[in-house]
């Protein structure tokens, strides 16, 4: 049995429904299906995601929605008619999503997160229509009923708690059943029965939540590519496919930039020792990317598996003499940190100089001008100033285990075609190197090293 997750590029009109169809179809075993909110049709075009959080700003502005709602129900509507669904068919779907604004919630990102789940809700619903429509027996299963519950601090940017995993054992006789399941991803529901949603692009740790929940060892994930290629096809011509890599490879390339699978996706599965596989909707006969636990790995294919480039970041660069001399300097700027609800992502630091990498996601002018104020005010640095202009570069590979010589082929490249450095790190992790460059540099940086080792 397997669990198959269509990412929303493979549901975005009827004909791309349709190969998805013709992918369940060809496998008895692909009982369990995920569903994403309908993606992008063409390039500029809107997913229903960014559509429905449209629809909740407006909601939240008091102004008129009926143009996002009817392109909204448009987009559903025209996947129906498409499967030629009889005409009352989306009723429940339309007023589903009419009704939204009439709901209590607690706060407005509450209501952002509910209105945002609905992409995916809607469309499990809708898949589940012209499922049973062509004759092929499914139920939609709704997380209230799957029992999968989140943590609510956050409500758009949730993650799954373990209660969720006791409580789809419910669901296991189903199994025995000759019935497609369909679930919604993206989303849960918070302990105190909110809806919350994972971070943009979490359907895929849905996937991951089902295939462990349902005991479920082979996690086809669908997407519009043939494979994970070696690096990003919009930064590389034609690049290498990777055939199968470890989680922990796959992890650290999709926190640096490999958008086709969700990191926090990889965790679910992990736990549940389950294989995942990412497919092409438009190619579904080709044998994709395997992620697999590193004892059923063997030996890896190259010394790199992979380059991946993040450029949204920001740096805050601290010197003060005896910086390293200081008892509990760290701890009192990660409380500044703290106060102001930020997260870093690395800290690499030297005797007299510290340097703290943030997501730019957290960060506003208000928390750059106060996190720099008090960090004035708390610990005296010589020098403190923010630098926005930094991308992370991370090269990962199992086969650069106890191989001599790797940072030195990273680095030439980089200095032949005058690329500085802004920080090197590696010995934290034994399979990745990072490498922080300026933004403007991070692409051609990808290239260089990619022509160094994979070309
Ligand atoms: N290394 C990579 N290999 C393959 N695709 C990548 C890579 N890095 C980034 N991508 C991008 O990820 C996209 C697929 O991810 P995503 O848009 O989330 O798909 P979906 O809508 O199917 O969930 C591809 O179209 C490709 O542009
Ligand atoms: N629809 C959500 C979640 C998601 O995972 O979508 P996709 O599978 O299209 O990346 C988003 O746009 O963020």
């Amino acid at each position: 049995m397997k669990v198959v997750k269509f990412g929303g590029s493979s549901l975005a009109n009827g004909p791309e429904f349709q190969k998805v169809i013709d992918i369940i179809k060809a496998d008895p075993g692909r009982r369990f299906i995920v569903t994403s909110a309908p993606g992008k049709r063409h390039d500029g075009d809107i997913k229903v995601t960014d559509l429905l959080i449209k629809y909740a700003n407006q909601t939240i502005k008091n102004q008129d929605t009926y143009q996002v709602l009817n392109e909204i129900i448009g987009r559903y509507q025209a996947i129906a008619d498409y499967f030629k669904l009889p005409p009352h068919a989306l009723d429940k779907i339309k007023s589903i999503l009419t009704d939204l604004p009439s709901h209590d919630y607690s706060d407005n990102a509450h209501l952002m997160a509910a209105f945002k789940a609905h992409g995916e809700r809607m469309n499990a619903r809708l898949m589940t229509l012209v499922l049973n429509h062509l004759g092929i027996k499914a139920k939609f299963i709704d997380p209230s009923v799957s029992g999968i519950v989140v943590t609510g601090k956050n409500p758009n940017d949730a993650f799954v708690k373990e209660v969720t995993y006791q409580n789809m054992k419910k669901l296991l006789p189903l199994k025995k059943q000759p019935i497609r399941l369909v679930f919604p991803g993206f989303f849960g529901f918070t302990s105190d029965g909110q809806i919350a949603t994972f971070a943009r692009g979490g359907s895929d740790i849905t996937g991951s939540i089902v295939a462990r929940g349902l005991h479920v060892h082979m996690y086809e994930n669908f997407t519009d590519v043939d494979a994970i290629y070696t690096a990003n096809p919009k930064i590389i011509n034609n690049p290498v496919p990777i055939r199968k890599m470890t989680y922990r490879e796959m992890r650290e390339l999709s926190y640096a930039g490999f958008s086709v699978f969700n990191d926090e996706a990889i965790i679910p599965a992990i736990q549940g020792d389950v294989t995942i596989n990412i497919k092409n909707t438009n190619n579904p006969k080709a044998p994709g990317t395997f992620i697999m636990p590193r004892h059923n790995f063997n030996e890896p294919d190259n010394l790199i598996t992979g380059i991946a480039g993040k450029k949204n970041f920001m740096a805050l660069y601290i010197h003060k003499y005896l910086l390293n001399a200081q008892v509990g300097f760290t701890l009192r700027l990660l409380k500044i940190l703290v106060k102001y609800n930020v997260s870093y992502e690395h800290m690499p630091s030297g005797i007299d100089d510290l340097t703290i990498i943030i997501n730019k996601d957290q960060l506003n002018q208000h928390k750059l001008t106060a996190i720099k104020h008090d960090v004035q005010e708390v610990l005296h640095p010589d020098d403190v100033e923010w630098i926005d202009d930094y991308a992370i570069i991370m090269v990962v590979g199992e086969g650069m285990i106890g191989k001599v010589g790797t940072l030195s082929r990273i680095i030439e490249p980089l200095a032949h075609k005058n690329i500085p450095i802004k920080m090197i790190n590696k010995g934290a992790s034994q399979i990745s190197m990072m490498i922080g460059t300026r933004a403007e540099d991070a692409d051609e940086a990808i290239r260089r090293i990619y022509n160094e080792f994979l070309e």
